[in-house]
């Protein structure tokens, strides 16, 4: 079975706010999905829908094509929510023993040590002294103990160090790798334009664009090929209706377009004698601003 997650139509409301306005969505496996969205957007009560932890005002939400709170269903799900509780009084070692033994087919304690890069010394630490990087580590290899089919992070790497951040990133894509389908939410949107293969931007409740970071960036941030010319011949370019300004800067000549391949094509066809070519294209978060700013196109 292809799709994991599927959201359909729903729509959450407290008292008269409507947190989530029918939103729509799948995901199949393997996908790496980033949920983004300002604060108060939804992020998270669409998460926990997902979850089964609340329950839709009106339609549907199915996780391998069951009810989220299935049996079957939780046994395949590896979580780790926003905020970090562990049980007192327990070493890591032992909540990570209780918790591995809820599950079918666990992970082995090694396996998941090389997974989050547990020390020795975090084993042995009682979990409510960890600081709270350490504890986003062991909620991180909680959530891995079922060695889960899909995975959900909500805000994973606030609190972590960048070397904690870095080795969190590359585990979660060599999981993607192996067939796992991973969803998170994050508020650095470089994390989610290096990382993520799709975006679901939700604002004011709603989904209010859908689709690779390029796609997105692509759409909404301006996008130049630039190049070192010596011939001189860049008239050439004028008059083609993929090109919307052409400039020069800095000794560049820079070509905005919305087909940077198209221009490329131009500009051997053309003999123009670039060289030294680079394709630049706005950032996620020139996107991000726009969309839930402005909110004037949706894609
Ligand atoms: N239990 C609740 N009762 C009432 N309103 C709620 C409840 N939970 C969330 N809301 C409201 O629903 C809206 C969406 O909240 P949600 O937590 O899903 O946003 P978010 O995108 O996760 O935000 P953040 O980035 O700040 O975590 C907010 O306006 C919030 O105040």
């Amino acid at each position: 079975m292809n799709e994991i997650v599927n959201v359909n139509q729903v729509s959450k409301a407290f008292q008269d706010k409507h947190a989530v306005k029918e939103a729509s969505f799948s995901i199949n496996k393997g996908e790496i999905v980033a949920i983004l969205g300002p604060n108060g957007a939804g992020k998270t009560t669409t998460i926990s829908m997902m979850l089964g932890l609340l329950k839709p005002t009106s339609g549907e939400v199915r996780l391998f094509n069951q009810n989220p709170d299935d049996k079957s269903v939780r046994e395949k799900l590896g979580i780790m929510l926003q905020e970090v509780s562990v049980m007192q009084g327990l070493k890591v070692r032992e909540l990570l023993d209780l918790v591995r033994q809820y599950y079918p087919k666990p992970l082995s304690l090694e396996e998941v040590i090389a997974l989050t890069g547990l020390t020795e010394s975090d084993l042995k630490t009682r979990a409510e002294k960890l600081s709270g990087g350490q504890k986003r580590r062991v909620s991180f290899a909680l959530a891995l103990s079922g060695n889960p089919e899909l995975i959900i992070l909500d805000e994973p790497t606030v609190g972590m160090d960048i070397s904690s951040r870095n080795r969190f990133w590359k585990t979660i894509q060599m999981l993607s790798k192996k067939g796992k389908t991973i969803i998170f939410t994050t508020h650095y949107l470089q994390e989610a334009d290096d990382v993520a293969e799709r975006i679901i931007l939700f604002n004011k409740g709603s989904i209010i664009a859908d689709g690779t970071p390029i796609e997105i960036k692509a759409r909404l941030t301006k996008q130049f090929v630039s190049f070192h010319t010596t011939s001189g011949s860049i008239n050439k370019l004028y008059g083609h209706s993929v090109i919307t300004a052409i400039f020069e800067k800095n000794d560049r000549v820079y070509v905005q377009t919305d087909d940077t391949d198209a221009v490329l094509a131009l500009l051997f066809s053309e003999n123009i004698g670039a060289h030294n070519i680079q394709i630049e294209r706005g950032k996620l978060e020139e996107a991000f601003e726009q969309l839930t700013t402005e909110h004037k196109e949706v894609i």
